[in-house]
């Protein structure tokens, strides 16, 4: 799962049209990092569920680290403005005793919200 930091701070500073272009921004470095048995898909207004079908725990936090830092390297040129900002990530393996892919979801969330808590512009596992 990753949820972008401070997001609503971005639309109070910059307006809500960039913070349009922001999230336009994310999913298009998102999708330019995964493989095509990949999937990715928009659960909130500023969370987003990746989901990696041939790719170990170790693997996928690879994967996230590299987005966190795609996303934390960039600076946007949007209408003039110098824009920046950061992700956050929590990382789950799927187990056997899933009955169903939301008990997948809440563990990665609770990885997120480490995440958050932990300072954000980071990856938990
Ligand atoms: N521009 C834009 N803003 C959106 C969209 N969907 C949700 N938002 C905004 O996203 C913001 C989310 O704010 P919060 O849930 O407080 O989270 P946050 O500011 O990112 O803080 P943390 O997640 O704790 O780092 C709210 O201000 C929403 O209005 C959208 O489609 N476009």
């Amino acid at each position: 799962m990753a949820d972008l930091d401070f997001f609503k701070q971005i639309n109070d500073t910059h307006g809500h049209f960039i913070g349009d272009k922001v999230l336009i921004h994310f999913s298009q470095t998102v999708k330019s990092l995964l493989s095509e048995s990949d999937l990715f898909g928009r659960v909130g207004g500023e969370e987003f569920a990746i989901l990696l079908p041939n790719t170990d725990l170790e693997d996928a936090f690879q994967l996230a680290d590299s987005i966190r830092q795609a996303i934390s390297n960039t600076v946007l040129e949007l209408e003039g403005k110098a824009v920046s900002y950061t992700v956050s990530l929590g990382v789950e393996a799927s187990e056997p005793e899933d009955q169903v892919i939301d008990e997948l979801f809440k563990r990665a969330d609770l990885k997120l919200y480490g995440a958050k808590d932990n300072g954000r512009d980071r990856v938990e596992k």
